[in-house]
C-alpha cells in the first residue's frame, strides 16, 4: 500500500535517512523500532511531506505528492509524538480539527460517534479542555483526531512515550482494536517488547538505515535486542559494541 524506494532525507546539509526501502502492507500493523537517533521520526516526517527527500514514496503504486494537508486528504495521517493537542480547546474541538479534509466533513456526527466507540473516555470528557487531560487521555485525543481524518494509513509516533505501564497497555489495547477494524497502521515505538506483540511486520532501524525487516511472529526478542543494541556477536547491521538508547 505504501512503499519507499531508496529514500534519503534529512535536515539541510545533514543526511539522516540513507537509502531506506520499506513496504507497508494494507491492513497490517507495521512497527518500526530502533534506538534514539535512528531516524524513525525523520522517516515519519518525510513520509508525511514535512521534509524534502530523494528516492521514491509510492502509495498504491503511485508517487505520493503534496504537502502534509494534501497527503492527509489522500489518507496518510500522522499522530505526532508528544501527544500534541490544542490545550485551550475542548476535547471535541480538537477531534473535529482532524476532520479537516473535505471528504470527512459531510458526516461529522457519524464520524465522531465512530471515533468515540474506540475512545469512550473521550466522549465522557468531550467538553473538557484538552490542556487539563492526563497524558494517556491526551494520547487518545491525538489518536482520535487522526481517526477523524479517516486514514487509509495511520502513522503513530511513539504512543508509549512518557506514559505509565498501565496506561501504555490501555493505549495499545486501542491500537489492537484499530488494527482489528482493518486500519493500516505504521507504529514508531522504542518499546520493542510491546511492538513485537502487536505488529504483523517489524523493521529495525539504526543510524538512518533499515537493518532488519521481518514478520514479527518470526522474531526472537533476544535476537532483536542484539541487533538493537548492536551487541557483540550480532551478525547484521552496524556493530558499535556499545549499549545505546533507552531500555526497550
Ligand atoms: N530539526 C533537526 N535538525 C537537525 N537534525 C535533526 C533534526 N531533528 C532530528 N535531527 C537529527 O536526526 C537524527 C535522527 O533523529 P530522529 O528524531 O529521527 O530519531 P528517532 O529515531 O526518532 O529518535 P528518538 O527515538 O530519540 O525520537 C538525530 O541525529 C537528530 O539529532
Amino acid at each position: 500500500m505504501l512503499e519507499t524506494r531508496n529514500l534519503s532525507s534529512g535536515y539541510g546539509a545533514i543526511t539522516v535517512l540513507w537509502g531506506v526501502n520499506l513496504t507497508f502492507r494494507e491492513g497490517a500493523l507495521t512497527a518500526i523500532v530502533g534506538p534514539n537517533g535512528a531516524g524513525k521520526t525523520t522517516l515519519l516526517r518525510t513520509l508525511t511531506g514535512l521534509l524534502p527527500y530523494t528516492g521514491d514514496i509510492l502509495m498504491g503504486g503511485k508517487p505520493l505528492k503534496g504537502k502534509t494537508w494534501d497527503l492527509a486528504a489522500q489518507g496518510l495521517v500522522m499522530v505526532p509524538e508528544g501527544r500534541l493537542v490544542f490545550r485551550d480547546m475542548s476535547v471535541e474541538e480538537n477531534l473535529c480539527l482532524g476532520a479537516y479534509p473535505e471528504r470527512c466533513r459531510a458526516d461529522l456526527a457519524a464520524n465522531l460517534e465512530r471515533m468515540y466507540a474506540f475512545f469512550p473516555r473521550l466522549k465522557e470528557r468531550r467538553h473538557q479542555l484538552a490542556g487539563s487531560l492526563s497524558g494517556g487521555e491526551a494520547q487518545m485525543v491525538a489518536m482520535g483526531r487522526g481517526l477523524m481524518a479517516k486514514p487509509r494509513i495511520l502513522l503513530i509516533d511513539e504512543p508509549s512515550l512518557g506514559l505509565a505501564p498501565v496506561i501504555v497497555n490501555e493505549v495499545f489495547d486501542i491500537i489492537r482494536k484499530l488494527k482489528a477494524d482493518g486500519t493500516t497502521i505504521v507504529l514508531i515505538e522504542q518499546n520493542t517488547r510491546i511492538a513485537l506483540q502487536v505488529a504483523d511486520d517489524l523493521h529495525l532501524m539504526r543510524s538512518g538505515k533499515v537493518i532488519l525487516s521481518e514478520k514479527a511472529a518470526g522474531i526472537d526478542l533476544n535476537r532483536l535486542h542484539d541487533l538493537y543494541f548492536a551487541r557483540e556477536g550480532a551478525k547484521e547491521g552496524t556493530t558499535q559494541g556499545t549499549r545505546e538508547g533507552t531500555a526497550p
